[in-house]
């Protein structure tokens, strides 16, 4: 038995992994798609063709990353609904424009004209019965120092060289956000209770997690259609 059938999580699932940059996203991805043989969506960040001048000069840049950001991730979207599920996706949708794009406009360095036009889009392409929400979103939290030391250890010099005060009010703003999330299931997970690096065997606790909230919340919706 593989430990996808052992913990009774179903082939069609959809995860997608939330928290603030650094925090272990993408590793967390690559060890549960490699554990339940999922295939994986990442973000584009070697690739972006903003990313860069985006950290140079935020309010140039802000409204081109948000629309290319979004315009990749419906497009991940789009093929994980044609794959029928079965994936693993580094990052949700929701944080581009409940943490990021709001994040700018608040601080002045998006426009509001352009962050409107950016909000109708977004709420005209994603908050429609029409697109599909994931079965479960992780979301991974820790210490603002852990989170800090490891945008460091990993050395993209366009972060290392951004102010700490920006970390710290994306970190702020991530706890408030996941409070008041309910586009579909959260599964919190804190970095301090498993070790990727170290240990393979310390995803096989968060895997009978994620099963146990998938198959609750099946029955919670399968529930809810024969109303
Ligand atoms: N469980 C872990 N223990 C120690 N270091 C980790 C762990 N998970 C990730 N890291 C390290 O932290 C840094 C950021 O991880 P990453 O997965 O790229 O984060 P994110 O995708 O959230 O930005 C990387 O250097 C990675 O090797
Ligand atoms: N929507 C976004 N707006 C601005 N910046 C973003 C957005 N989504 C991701 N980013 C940045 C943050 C990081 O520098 C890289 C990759 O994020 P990570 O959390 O390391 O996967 O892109």
């Amino acid at each position: 038995m593989n430990l996808r059938e052992k913990y009774n999580i179903p082939n069609d699932s959809i995860i997608t992994i939330a928290g603030t940059v650094g925090v272990g996203k993408s590793t967390m991805t690559k060890a549960l798609a490699n554990a339940l043989n999922f295939k994986t969506s990442f973000e584009k960040v070697d690739t972006n063709p903003y990313l860069e001048d985006f950290y140079a000069d935020f309010e140039r840049w802000s409204f081109h990353l948000q629309i290319y950001f979004l315009a990749e991730r419906f497009k991940e979207q789009k093929k994980i609904f044609e794959y029928g599920g079965g994936f693993i996706q580094d990052r949700s949708i929701y944080e581009d424009t409940g943490i990021f794009a709001k994040m700018h406009y608040d601080n002045g360095t998006m426009s509001k004209t352009d962050y409107e036009t950016y909000k109708n889009l977004f709420d005209a392409m994603v908050m429609t019965p029409y697109f599909p929400h994931p079965d479960l979103l992780i979301y991974l939290e820790g210490s603002f120092d852990e989170v800090l030391d490891r945008i460091q250890h990993r050395g993209r010099e366009m972060e290392k060289t951004t102010p700490i005060a920006y970390w710290e009010e994306m970190y702020n703003r991530y706890e408030d956000w996941i409070n008041n999330f309910n586009a579909c299931p959260i599964l919190r997970i804190n970095i301090s209770d498993y070790d990727l690096m170290k240990e393979e065997n310390s995803v096989e606790p968060i895997l009978e997690k994620i099963g146990h909230f998938i198959q609750q919340s099946r029955r919670w919706e399968a529930r809810e259609l024969i109303k």
